[in-house]
């Protein structure tokens, strides 16, 4: 299991500073859509430059204009870009099409989708399926993830939504091949250990499989 580092409402300079605390224990960064929308493809640039080995995920979420906003991400330097489960099927193509184009992967968000939709989804083999607990569903809904209800039919999934030390357990069934996880290394007070525990979670749970 990779972990994803979400970096999201953080100045770029932040975003890279907890990015180079915790490096040794994360395998991707993600470029969080808060960045983006707030910095632009400037976030994503200064990312990749910053840490060149590393996969950089360009959150943007993208719901429309697959070709500029792929383009966009993948010129700047993002190794994978996401793009949501609920676009039209021509918007996912696109960014497949493009991804491969440029030697890049692609990650297909699931917030939102029916299970019947993820089932379409799921002919998309060299996409990741990242089943998500929104930000708005967590903060204002007290949703709290649940993944060991989660039905996974596709080859690569990826999970995300306020994952924390204690809710990685509910991994164990689902064998994610990426956890994505911000808060919980973000805004902990010390982040390098906060992650150097999840990182050995992972590894528990590798092992264990
Ligand atoms: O995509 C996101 C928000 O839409 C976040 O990257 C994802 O939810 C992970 O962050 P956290 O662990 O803080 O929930």
């Amino acid at each position: 299991m990779k972990i994803q580092l979400a970096l999201d409402r953080l100045s770029i300079e932040e975003a890279i500073s907890i990015a180079a605390e915790v490096e040794e224990s994360i395998d991707w960064i993600e470029v969080g859509t808060s960045l983006i929308k707030e910095f632009g493809m400037r976030s994503v640039k200064e990312l990749k430059e910053a840490f060149p080995h590393k996969t950089i995920v360009a959150d943007i979420k993208t719901m429309d204009n697959a070709n500029y906003e792929a383009e966009l991400c993948f010129e700047a330097g993002a190794d994978v870009m996401t793009v949501m489960g609920a676009a039209s099927a021509s918007t996912i193509e696109a960014c497949i099409s493009k991804a491969k184009e440029y030697g890049k992967e692609v990650m297909i968000d699931l917030l939102n989708v029916a299970q019947d939709q993820k089932q379409h989804l799921a002919v998309w083999e060299e996409a990741i399926l990242c089943e998500h607990v929104s930000k708005d569903d967590q903060e204002l809904s007290g949703k709290k993830n649940d993944f060991n209800s989660s039905v996974f039919l596709g080859k690569r999934l990826a999970v995300a939504g306020g994952i924390t030390e204690q809710s990685m357990q509910n991994l164990s069934g689902l064998k994610p091949e990426v956890v994505i996880i911000g808060s919980a290394i973000t805004k902990s007070e010390n982040k390098k250990e906060a992650a150097l525990r999840l990182k050995t979670l992972c590894q528990i749970q590798e092992v264990s499989q």
